[in-house]
């Protein structure tokens, strides 16, 4: 199933950062500093980036990617004798990429966002109505704060689909629509550091210590692979008993966890946004971010504490407002969110390495049961499986080509799982619960150091 034969032909050539893209050797040593795309690029050094690379560029990067070809590193790995990806999968995706490409489904229906994008404005007008109306009144000010988050769960998907190039073919108007209205205005989220993390993520779903979204230690452990991070504990230490106690108690801390998932991401967001894409961390690539994302996230914050302020009633109603709206939007994003792949396979990078770029997408993703409503709900991400294989596919086509990937998975023996909500949120508090007692008894069965 490999998809190049790249591995036997690595040694010579390690002091040399590369990436092979249709069949050519890419020099990327100087440019990885460089990349606009900023770190997801490191996710694919020394190994076959070619699905990765066409999912994520226009075609005019075609232009400059002649700039890094590599002769010499060429002739070392041998490129001439390399043979075609020997995944019958991969090339059958390949196919129906095109085809589907061919049938225009790759084409959005502005209308269709258009009014996704106004009724979801309407969410937060009603929100603004309600608390107009009945502000001074508890009862009111939950529904309204209930609402807004609503609101702001749903401006995570528009920003979601527009920041995938999803919906306009200029990629300036995705960015300011999706990223700067919606993701940051809207929603208080940093497009770049949105994008720099979930593009990561897609290039390396579920893979150990490779997909940012995996990387929640120590509130939350997805794969007995995190035994290593937890090795050190020390019972005397307070640090480590609190990392044993989240561990423990983490299939029951889930749900308060995901209830602080916006507070973090927007600070996250805001940390990003000023610090230069760096959040504090030196080593972390360098990502310039436009002095225009603080800008529209300190406008966000203006608007919403001006909203919470500002209600007739006393300063708990206030806080009331502000608490229930984060932890809403908290609940619902995230409840989406996790279900798009906790729980399903954990791979290592060697693992990962070994699988084709589709099979990983299909045998680390799950789709939820498809309804009007739920796909609504999900922003179309219960269909995660096809939204992995064609991120920029338009959510009102995922319904057009589901059954023929369900169908290619089958015809290859590739795992493709759908459930309901229900389940798959079981099968996600599930392993959460096996991972901590695997992880648990590892441990206790160390041996002991002196
Ligand atoms: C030699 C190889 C590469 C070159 C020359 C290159 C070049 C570029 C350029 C010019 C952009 C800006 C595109 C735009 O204007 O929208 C970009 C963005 C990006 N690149 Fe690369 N890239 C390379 C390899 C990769 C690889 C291997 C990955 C993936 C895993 C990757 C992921 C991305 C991502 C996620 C973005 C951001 C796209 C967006 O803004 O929506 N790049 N790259």
């Amino acid at each position: 199933m490999a998809p190049l034969i790249i591995d036997s032909y690595t040694p010579p050539v390690k002091e040399k950062l590369f990436t092979i893209i249709d069949n050519k050797a890419y020099d990327i040593t100087d440019f990885v500093q460089e990349h606009p795309g900023g770190a997801v690029i490191m996710t694919q050094l020394g190994i076959d980036a070619t699905e990765a690379f066409h999912c994520f560029h226009p075609s005019s990067t075609q232009e400059i990617l002649s700039d890094y070809y590599d002769a010499e590193l060429t002739k070392k790995l041998g490129l001439a004798e390399l043979k075609e990806s020997d995944s019958s999968f991969l090339k059958d995706v390949r196919a129906l990429k095109e085809q589907v490409a061919k049938e225009g489904l790759f084409k959005s229906n502005l209308l269709f966002f258009l009014l996704l994008g106004l009724s979801n404005l309407g969410i937060f007008g009603l929100s603004l109505a309600i608390l107009y109306i009945f502000g001074g009144h508890f009862l009111g000010v939950i529904a309204s704060a209930m609402l807004l988050g609503l609101f702001f769960q749903q401006c995570g998907w528009h920003a979601h689909e527009y920041l995938h190039h999803q919906v306009f073919e200029s990629r300036v108007m995705n960015n300011w629509v999706g990223g700067y209205f919606f993701g940051a205005i809207c929603q208080g989220f940093s497009p770049l550091w949105w994008k720099d993390k979930h593009n990561t993520h897609h290039a390396a779903p579920n893979v150990y210590t490779r997909d940012p979204d995996i990387d929640t230690h120590p509130f939350l452990a997805w794969s007995e692979n995190a035994m290593e991070l937890y090795s050190e504990l020390n019972d005397q230490e307070l640090g480590s008993q609190l990392k044993k106690f989240m561990l423990h108690n983490q299939p029951i801390l889930f749900f308060p966890l995901l209830a602080i998932a916006r507070l973090s991401w927007c600070t996250y967001s805001m940390w990003f946004a000023l610090s230069n894409g760096q959040l504090g961390d030196s080593k972390k690539m360098f990502v310039p971010v436009s002095p225009i994302e603080p800008a529209c996230l300190f406008l966000h914050w203006i608007i919403y504490s001006w909203i919470a302020v500002s209600l007739p009633g006393s300063w708990m109603l206030s806080l009331l407002f502000v608490f229930v709206s984060q932890v809403t939007c908290g609940i619902l994003l995230a409840s989406v969110f996790t279900l798009n792949h906790n729980g399903m396979r954990v791979v290592t990078s060697e693992d990962a390495a070994k699988m084709d770029f589709y099979t990983l997408q299909c045998e680390t993703g799950r789709d939820v049961h498809p309804s009007y409503f739920m796909t609504w709900f999900c922003g179309g991400l219960n269909y995660q499986i096809e939204h992995h294989m064609f991120p920029t596919l338009p959510r009102h086509n995922f319904s057009l080509v589901s059954n023929r990937v369900r169908d290619l998975c089958k015809k290859h023996g590739v795992s493709y799982h759908c459930t309901g909500f229900y389940e798959g949120t079981m099968e996600v508090l599930a392993r959460l619960d096996r991972v901590a007692k695997t992880i648990e008894k590892g441990l206790k069965d160390a041996p002991h150091q002196d």
